[in-house]
């Protein structure tokens, strides 16, 4: 084979989504126990690497038991916090102590119990004007990747949700933040819930080395099995553009979600 097609070749296949891996659990407790497991993993092995890990919790409920199954000592003691970066995917626009607020909820579960130092945490400033607080996140993430000045930072692991009408993060179906190419971090709204939020956008979002989504419940598996089976579509739903370029995508789900799958 030629130099020239080797080289084709090889930019055609590092340029392509790697194929999304759908792990199926029997049930919340046995997601979160198998999630831990495969964020030490990941951590063990990232550190092996770099001097840090770069990570992004997801909002939403969810992932409340993935956080507190984390602060329980079998698996404080396996994994090394304090060379961890946390940072949030998306925040409400709220105080950091309301109770809808991303970041207090993993100041409760994880940030608090496993005393996470405070340097450590970068949080989305979701009690300042819009605009302001997605500006100073993305300097916030420059810094934390400098003096690599990619333009679009690659987390090592995004944890993600999916919203039964097909949002992840603060990505919303029909909203301008869609279309967004160029920021990191873009100030948007929910048709649901606290109505103005501060999101990552797909370009950060797809740049990660690996994706995470955490679906759980019998009422997300008619999301899951369309997220699952659409292709290319028009108006693909927000959480179908979930496609890192060149890392992983893997669905922690369980049975309950799982239940509209073809393969359940
Ligand atoms: O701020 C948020 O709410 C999340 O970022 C959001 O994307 C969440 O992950 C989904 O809405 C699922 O939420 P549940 O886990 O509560 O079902």
């Amino acid at each position: 084979m030629s130099l020239a097609l080797s080289f084709f070749l090889a930019t055609i296949s590092a340029s392509m989504p790697s194929p999304r891996e759908i792990r199926v659990l029997d049930n919340e407790s046995a997601l979160a126990e198998a999630v831990a497991g495969f964020l030490a993993s990941t951590i063990e092995e990232t550190l092996r690497r770099k001097p840090r890990v770069r990570l992004v919790l997801s909002g939403g409920s969810t992932p409340r038991r993935l956080y507190r199954t984390l602060a329980q000592p079998e698996w404080a003691k396996r994994i090394d916090w304090t060379s961890v970066l946390l940072f949030f995917g998306d925040e409400r626009c709220v105080p950091p102590d309301h109770p809808e607020s991303n970041y207090a909820m993993a100041k409760e579960a994880l940030i608090d119990p496993l005393q996470i130092a405070p340097q450590q945490v970068m949080r989305l400033r979701g009690e300042a004007e819009p605009e302001e607080a997605a500006s100073h996140y993305e300097a916030t993430i420059r810094e934390a990747f400098a003096p690599d000045q990619t333009p679009f930072p690659r987390f090592d692991l995004i944890f993600l949700g999916l919203g039964d009408d097909g949002h992840t993060a603060s990505l919303f179906p029909s909203s301008p933040a869609l279309r967004e190419q160029r920021r990191l971090v873009v100030p948007t709204s929910s048709p649901v819930g606290i109505p103005h939020r501060l999101t990552m956008t797909f370009p950060l979002l797809n740049a990660a080395v690996t994706v995470v989504f955490l679906v759980t419940g019998s009422s997300k598996a008619s999301i899951l099995r369309r997220v699952q089976e659409e292709r290319d579509s028009a108006a693909p739903l927000p959480a179908s553009r979930i496609r890192p370029a060149n890392g992983r995508l893997i669905w922690y789900v369980d049975r309950a979600a799982a239940s509209a799958l073809p393969s359940a």
